[in-house]
C-alpha cells in the first residue's frame, strides 16, 4: 500500500482527444470505450473526453435531425454498458434533449452508470460559432433530472461527483465556453468542494489561442486550488470554415501537470497524477478561499457518491518531481530565481541599512558557503548604496577546527572584494573561557563536546557585535533556512543571533546555485569569482572540532544530506504533509539519479541516490529536530527577509509554533507507515 498513488492521496487522471467520426455515434462510442479501457490499465481513475464527442462539435444543422439524436442516445447506452467492467469515470461529450430543448451536455458515466448530466452553461454565439441555434444554455439549471431511455437521470449545473473511497476526489464539470466567461461555473463548484475540474472543449484554432487557453486553464486552476483538465476536439472535426488542433492538458494549482502535442492523428491521452492532498492542505491554508465559498452562490448542490475502487498496486508516481523543491532545474527559471533571491536580500538589507543609521556592516567569514553568500549580499548593498567598501568589515576568526583550505579562501574572498578585512584568533580567548569553566579540553583531555564547540561559536558571535558597537555597525547574519529547519546553530551567544540575518529564507540547496549565479552576474570580479569556484568545492563543515584522520568534521555526516532535509523541509513547511508521504515522495525522486533532472551546474560528481531506508533514517532524525528541538531557536530569531514561496521559518514571517513542542505523531506516523525494508 505505501507505493499506491491512491493510498499516498494522489489520482491518476486522463485528457483524451481522438479522431472523431461525423455524425457516427457508434463509432465514436466504440473509439471512447478503447481509449478509456487503455487509460483504466494505466490506472487512471477519471477520462475526459471533448465537447459533443460522440457525435461530433461541427454537425450544425444535423444536430437536429431525429435520427441523429436517437442513434446518439443509443451509443451512449451502449458505452454505458460497456464501462461496467471500468474503474474509471468517464465524461463524455453529447447533445441530449430535455423538455423541448437541446443541450450540449457532459455525461458522467462509471461502471456502467451514468451518474449525472452536466449541461453546457454558457452557449457561444459570437464570431465564428452559432451555437444558440441549436442549444440552451444551461446555467440555472438546478435540481433537475432527465430520462435517457427508461433511466432516470440527474441534470443540471449543481452536480459533483465525489468518489467515497478516495478523500477529496471530487468532480465537477464545465464545457468549453464555460470557462471562457468571467465567473466560470468551475469557480462555484470549486466553493462547494470541487477539487477536478474537467472542461470538454471544442475550441478551433487560430494563431495565439493555444496560449490563451493555457493561459485561462492555469489561471482557473491556480484561483479555484483545483485541477483542470482540458481536452478539445482535433482530428475529424469539420475543416468547412475552421480548423482544429486537439490540445489537451492538465494543470493543478497553477502548474502544468502534462499536455500533448497540438494537431495529434490517433487517440492522444495525457495523465497525471494530481494531488489531492496538497489541493487539500492548500486550501485549508489560505483562509481567504474558504471566505470565497461563505460569500459564494447559496444554491444546494447534489453531491453524487460513487464507489471508485482504483487500484492498489504501485504504479509509479506521473508528475513533474523535482529532487530539489527549492531549486528548479530549467535553466532560464533556476536563473531568474537567483536573480529575485538575491534582490529580495540585497533590498531588504539596504532598507535595514538605510533606516537604523549605521554606518558598517560586521560579518563573520568562515571561508563556507553561508557566510561567504552573506557577503555577496553585503558588499552589493554597499555598492547599491554608494558606500565603500570599506564599511563592509569581514572578520576571519580561526579556532580549533579551522583548516588552511577555509581560512585561506576566506582571507581571499574579503581582498579580492576590497572589504575591510582582518584576522582575529579566537583560540586564545576559548582556551581562556574553557579554562575558567573548567572544561577538561583545558586540561589536556581531547573532550570536544557540545560546549567545547559553543564556546567557539559564542565568542565569534560575542566579537562580532562588540565590534559592531565600536564601528557603528549592524552585525550580517548568515545562517540559512536549512539550519534554522534543524537547530544546526548555537542559542544566543551564538551564529543563531545576528542584528539582520539577510541568509534565513534561503534553503542550503539553493545557495550553491546562488553563488554560481553571482559568479556569472557581473556584479563581481573574475578573481572573486575564482575563490567563490574554490568555497564552492569546499564540503560544508562547522569546523568547530580540530580536522580527524578523515578530514574536517563534515556536517552532513553529522546531521544527514541537506538535499533530503531541505526535501522534507520545504513539505512539511510549505504543505504539511505527513513524514511517511514524504517518504514516499523521496523515494519517487531520489531512488535513481539517472530519472528525472538535475540543476544546471550541480556537479555530476555529487549525483546520489537514496533509499528507503536512508530516507527513512534521515528523516526521523529531521523530524524529531524540526518539531522537538529547535522550535526555541526560530521563535528568538533575529529579523531577516522571507525569500522562498516555499516557507520562512521566522515566527514573524511565516512558520509559528510552540518552543516545547514534541514530535511523539510525527516519529509515530514514520514508525507506522513507511515500510522497514
Ligand atoms: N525548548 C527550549 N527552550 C529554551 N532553551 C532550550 C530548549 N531546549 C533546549 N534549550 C537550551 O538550549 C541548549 C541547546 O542549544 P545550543 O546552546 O544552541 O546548543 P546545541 O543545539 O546543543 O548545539 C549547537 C549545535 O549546532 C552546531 N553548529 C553550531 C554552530 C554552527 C553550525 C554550522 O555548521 O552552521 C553548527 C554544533 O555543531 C552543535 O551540534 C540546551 O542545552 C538547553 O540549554
Ligand atoms: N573561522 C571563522 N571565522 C569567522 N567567522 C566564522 C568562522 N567560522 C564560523 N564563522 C561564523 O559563524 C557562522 C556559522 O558557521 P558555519 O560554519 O555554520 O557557516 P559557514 O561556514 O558560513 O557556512 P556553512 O554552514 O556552509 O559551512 C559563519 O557563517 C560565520 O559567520
Ligand atoms: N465550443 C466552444 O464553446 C468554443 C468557445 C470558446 N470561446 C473557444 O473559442 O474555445
Amino acid at each position: 500500500m505505501f507505493r499506491s498513488l491512491y493510498h499516498q492521496g494522489f489520482a491518476r487522471v486522463a485528457a483524451c482527444t481522438l479522431p472523431v467520426a461525423l455524425a457516427e455515434p457508434a463509432v465514436n462510442a466504440q473509439r471512447i470505450l478503447d481509449a478509456a479501457t487503455a487509460c483504466t490499465e494505466d490506472g487512471s481513475a477519471l477520462c475526459v473526453f471533448p465537447e459533443l464527442g460522440i457525435c461530433g462539435y461541427t454537425l450544425e444543422d444535423l444536430l437536429q435531425q431525429e435520427v441523429l439524436l436517437t442513434q446518439t442516445k443509443t451509443a451512449l447506452l451502449s458505452l454505458v454498458q460497456a464501462s461496467t467492467s471500468l474503474h474509471s469515470v468517464m465524461v463524455v461529450g453529447a447533445p441530449l434533449l430535455w423538455e423541448n430543448a437541446l443541450y450540449n451536455c457532459a455525461v458522467v458515466i462509471h461502471s456502467g452508470r451514468i451518474l449525472g448530466i452536466v449541461p453546457k452553461s454558457y452557449i457561444p454565439n459570437y464570431r465564428e460559432f452559432y451555437e444558440a441555434r441549436h442549444f440552451r444554455p444551461g446555467a440555472g439549471i438546478r435540481g433537475q433530472t432527465i430520462d435517457i431511455n427508461g433511466h432516470i437521470v440527474p441534470f443540471g449545473v449543481d452536480l459533483l461527483f465525489e468518489a467515497d473511497d478516495v478523500p477529496s476526489f471530487c468532480l465537477s464539470v464545465e464545457i468549453c465556453e464555460d470557462m471562457w466567461v468571467p465567473i466560470p461555473p468551475s469557480t462555484h463548484a470549486a466553493l462547494a468542494g470541487a477539487t477536478i475540474i474537467a472542461n470538454l472543449s471544442a475550441s478551433d484554432i487560430t494563431v495565439g489561442k493555444a496560449e490563451t487557453r493555457n493561459m485561462l486553464c492555469q489561471s482557473l486552476s491556480a484561483r479555484n486550488i483545483a485541477a483542470y483538465l482540458y481536452a478539445a476536439a482535433g482530428e475529424g472535426e469539420s475543416t468547412t470554415d475552421l480548423a482544429w488542433d486537439g490540445q489537451t492538458a492538465i494543470f493543478e494549482n497553477g502548474t502544468l501537470l502534462a499536455s500533448s502535442d497540438r494537431f495529434p492523428s490517433g487517440t492522444t491521452t495525457v495523465m497525471a497524477d494530481v494531488d489531492l492532498t496538497l489541493l487539500r492542505q492548500e486550501r485549508l491554508r489560505m483562509g481567504s478561499f474558504a471566505d470565497g465559498a461563505y460569500q459564494a452562490d447559496t444554491t444546494p448542490w447534489r453531491r453524487i457518491s460513487f464507489t471508485l475502487s482504483p487500484p492498489s498496486a504501485n504504479l509509479g508516481l506521473r508528475r513533474p518531481l523535482s529532487r530539489f523543491p527549492f531549486v528548479p532545474s530549467a535553466p532560464e527559471r533556476l536563473a531568474q530565481d537567483c536573480f529575485e533571491a538575491f534582490t529580495i536580500q540585497v533590498s531588504a538589507l539596504k532598507q535595514r541599512l538605510k533606516t537604523s543609521g549605521v554606518k558598517t556592516m560586521v560579518i563573520g567569514i568562515s571561508g563556507g558557503l553561508d557566510s561567504t553568500h552573506a557577503l555577496l549580499v553585503a558588499v552589493r548593498a554597499a555598492d547599491e548604496l554608494g558606500w565603500p567598501r570599506s564599511a563592509v568589515r569581514g572578520y576571519t576568526m580561526p579556532g580549533f577546527g579551522t583548516t588552511d583550505k577555509t581560512l585561506a579562501s576566506a582571507n581571499a574572498l574579503m581582498v579580492q572584494l576590497n572589504i575591510m578585512h582582518e584576522t582575529l584568533d579566537i583560540r586564545p580567548a576559548a582556551e581562556l573561557m574553557l579554562q575558567t569553566i573548567r572544561h577538561p579540553y583545558a586540561e589536556g583531555q581531547p573532550i570536544h563536546d557540545i560546549t567545547f564547540e559553543n564556546v567557539q561559536a559564542g565568542l565569534r558571535t560575542d566579537f562580532l557585535f562588540r565590534l559592531a558597537n565600536q564601528h557603528q555597525g549592524l552585525v550580517i547574519g548568515t545562517g540559512d533556512l536549512s539550519e534554522l529547519a534543524l537547530g544546526w546553530c548555537t542559542y544566543g551567544v551564538g551564529d543563531q543571533m545576528a542584528h539582520y540575518n539577510v541568509n534565513a529564507g534561503l534553503p542550503k540547496t539553493l545557495i550553491q546555485h546562488l553563488i554560481r549565479w553571482c559568479i556569472a552576474s557581473g556584479h563581481f570580479s573574475a578573481s572573486v569569482g575564482t575563490v567563490l569556484k574554490d568555497v564552492l568545492a569546499t564540503e560544508i563543515s562547522p569546523e568547530l572540532i580540530p580536522a580527524g584522520e578523515n578530514g574536517p568534521q563534515s556536517t552532513e555526516s553529522i546531521i544527514g544530506p541537506y538535499a533530503l532535509h531541505d526535501f522534507a523541509l520545504f513539505y512539511i513547511l510549505r504543505y504539511g504533509f505527513s513524514p511517511s508521504r514524504i517518504a514516499f515522495l523521496a523515494e519517487q525522486a531520489w531512488q535513481d539519479t539517472t530519472i528525472g533532472h538535475w540543476p544546471p551546474g550541480f556537479p555530476t560528481s555529487e549525483y546520489k541516490s537514496y533509499d528507503l531506508p536512508t530516507i527513512r533514517h534521515w528523516l526521523e532524525i529531521f523530524v524529531r529536530r524540526f518539531f522537538a528541538t529547535s522550535q526555541f531557536k526560530r521563535s528568538a530569531m533575529p529579523n531577516g527577509p522571507k525569500v522562498m514561496p516555499g516557507g520562512s521559518l521566522s515566527p514573524r514571517g511565516d512558520w509559528r509554533a510552540p518552543s516545547d513542542g514534541n514530535a511523539r505523531l510525527w516519529l509515530e506516523d514514520l514508525k507506522h507507515n513507511v515500510p522497514q525494508v
